[in-house]
């Protein structure tokens, strides 16, 4: 076990110091894209001034031929996108023969550039502390004054036994995502969709004992409830950020969105957006609706010192229902900040 006195310095002579807080930036969609797709990467500085955040992927999705060239790619959009964008990076996974390399280029050659540092397939802290380690001597050696973040993906069944472990493993950790795919197959789920429902997972109300034989009222459930909700404890326990993660049908945009608003009132902060398309519907999700904030604002207006018991609009609020409306209204507010559209809406 660390030393807790030592957990907030360098793990590197002449790295930064850890931070105590992950940044509260809006991160509502972190827009996936391949830098070695010369058509894709073309659109990234425009797509940059409408997402969140923008990810340069090297791993899954990448073909192995192109990894170097992806690799080489992220260095240069790094190097040249508009500063107020916000940059992060996925590596390949620890095992593979690239992620050296990738680590290395990320720091050394666009370390004042990337923010974030996606770790696939992370299994426990080990590989956290691995990671870590690492990025603060390549920190040291770069010269950087402030520390790149790490961010997991939740996709193995051995990392979801350990996601407390792995949350807390280091200050370094700035969130985690679901990884749906590589977690069905890893639990041997039997879906061939990336996130999303099933219509073979549902409940069937039970049988008519007067009428036997009549159609029986059915409805699908989400597979992903379960997962999510023990990752949203785990990071909001540490005080670290949990995200959904990709929605593969691109054209179902109803599902996608169906499948985000799951996880935004479970308590993920953001999610990734695969396409263009799926861009609009992230942040339509994750912008808090006006009449909630609206309805928020109205009960921290009337409970001004946050206590005892009162009715608003027929509804009882109390000390805790003052604490979610606070929720509300600092999310809201931290997006009208940066938003005048979302500003106006909200009234603030
Ligand atoms: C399980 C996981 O690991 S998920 C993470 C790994 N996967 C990814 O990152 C996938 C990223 N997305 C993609 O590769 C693509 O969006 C695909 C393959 C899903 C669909 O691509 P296409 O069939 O080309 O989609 P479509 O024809 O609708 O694209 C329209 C335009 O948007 C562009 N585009 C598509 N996706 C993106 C993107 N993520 N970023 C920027 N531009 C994009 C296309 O290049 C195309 O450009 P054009 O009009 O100049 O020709
Ligand atoms: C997100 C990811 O990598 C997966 O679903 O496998
Ligand atoms: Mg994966």
């Amino acid at each position: 076990m660390r030393n807790p006195r030592d957990f907030l310095k360098p793990l590197a002579n002449g790295a930064p110091a850890p931070l105590l807080d992950v940044p509260a930036t809006p991160s509502r969609m972190i827009h996936f894209f391949d830098p070695s797709n010369e058509k894709m990467a073309a659109k990234v500085p425009d797509i940059a001034q409408k997402a969140d955040v923008v990810l340069g992927n090297l791993e899954d999705g990448v073909p192995a031929d192109r990894k170097e060239a992806a690799r080489a790619g992220l260095v240069s959009i790094a190097n040249s996108l508009d500063p107020s964008a916000t940059l992060w990076t996925r590596v390949n996974s620890l095992e593979s023969p690239w992620v050296l390399d990738d680590i290395t280029a990320a720091v050394l050659e666009a370390g004042d550039k990337i923010d974030v540092i996606m770790l696939p397939k992370v299994e426990g802290p080990w590989d956290i502390h691995y990671a870590d380690r690492l990025i603060a001597q390549l920190e040291a050696k770069a010269g950087l004054d402030r520390p790149i973040l790490i961010h997991a993906i939740l996709e193995t069944a051995l990392g979801m036994a350990n996601v407390e472990e792995i949350a807390s493993a280091s200050p370094r950790m700035q969130g985690i995502s679901l990884g749906p795919a590589d977690l069905a197959a890893s639990r041997r789920m039997k879906t061939t969709r990336v996130g999303g429902g099933h219509p073979g997972y549902r409940v069937i109300d039970d049988p008519d004992p007067a009428n036997p034989e009549a159609p029986r009222a059915t409805a699908q459930q989400d597979p992903w409830h379960y997962t999510l909700a023990r990752m949203v404890d785990a990071c909001t326990a540490t005080g670290i950020l949990p995200y959904y993660g990709p929605y593969g049908d691109i054209k179902d945009v109803d599902g996608c969105e169906a499948q985000f608003r799951a996880a935004f009132l479970l308590g993920c902060v953001g999610t990734w957006s695969l396409h263009p398309v799926q861009i609009g519907i992230a942040k339509k999700v994750f912008s808090p609706d006006p009449d909630e904030v609206a309805f928020a604002k109205k009960v921290i207006e009337a409970i001004p010192d946050g206590r005892g018991v009162h009715m608003i609009d027929g509804k009882m609020q109390d000390d805790a229902t003052w604490k979610q409306a606070q929720v509300m209204v600092t999310l809201a507010r931290s997006l009208a900040e940066r938003d005048p559209e979302l500003a106006e809406a909200y009234g603030l």
